[in-house]
């Protein structure tokens, strides 16, 4: 049986004074619950912080987003050594605020996955429809499509060392997150269509749902075969939420 998680995504949300307000507050409440892990993933300039703060604690920390090349001159970027340095074990891969915004291509995702895992940080690979291709019925073919990109060019077994989250663009921010049969049946194509190539990856996979998440919904939402916890944006800024939240995986 796969363990839950719950990543909380900071997105570009906090202060010095307001992180160690939130994490004092979790870090005693989540050490109770422990039946599942959690992570939170900050901005870059927090990472320092969160280490300090969440050594030898059961939160783990991690960052947003990474640099596809290992070192050079690429301004502004941030490599996967360097968070390493931090302590990191996760980094988010794909998120659709990013991929959105910054034009990342499936290929170029696929080359942040793989930098990852190069040394030893677990991405978090985020794959997921908009309204749109949901309305159009092409949810199925967008998801394979973001899946292919790494089983085409790195194959299956990697992701026996990373998280897929399914994150419905549509659900993102706005309050109404997937229903638990609509998350199912999207997470259940993703653990099959990597199963297809790699019975023991597809068992291993964490997938996480993502979009509105909140203590109301997460228990329902986690009670689902194929859904093994959340990737939590809005919730994850209020101690009291993502610790609603992370109660609900610890069942
Ligand atoms: O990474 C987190 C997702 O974007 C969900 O964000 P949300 O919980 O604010 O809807």
């Amino acid at each position: 049986m796969r363990r839950k998680l719950v990543v909380g995504n900071w997105k570009m949300h906090g202060s010095l004074a307001q992180n160690k307000a939130l994490l004092e507050a979790l870090i005693p409440n989540l050490a109770v619950l422990k039946q599942a892990d959690y992570a939170v993933c900050v901005p870059y300039p927090y990472l320092f912080q969160a280490q300090s703060l969440l050594q030898g604690t059961n939160i783990s920390w991690g960052a947003q987003n990474l640099a596809k090349h290992e070192i050079g001159a690429y301004t502004g970027e941030v490599s996967a050594d360097m968070l390493k340095e931090f302590g990191a074990s996760y980094v988010i891969v794909g998120h659709s605020e990013r991929s959105t915004a910054y034009c990342e291509s499936d290929a170029n995702i696929a080359a942040k996955f793989v930098s990852a895992q190069r040394v030893g940080i677990t991405p978090v690979l985020c794959v997921g429809e908009t309204l749109q291709e949901r309305e159009s019925g092409l949810r199925e073919r967008v998801l394979a499509a973001q899946l292919d990109a790494i089983l085409n060019s790195v194959g299956a077994e990697v992701f026996t060392k990373a998280v897929v989250a399914y994150e419905p663009v549509w659900a993102i921010g706005t309050g109404f997150s997937a229903t638990p049969d609509q998350a199912q049946s999207a997470h259940e194509f993703i653990r099959a269509r990597i199963g297809a190539l790699h019975s023991e990856a597809a068992d291993k996979v964490r997938i996480l749902y993502g979009g509105s998440v909140k203590p109301s919904n997460a228990s329902q939402l986690f009670a689902m075969q194929d859904i093994d916890g959340g990737l939590i944006g809005r919730g994850s800024l209020n101690a009291n939420d993502f610790e609603g939240i992370c109660r609900a995986a610890n069942n």
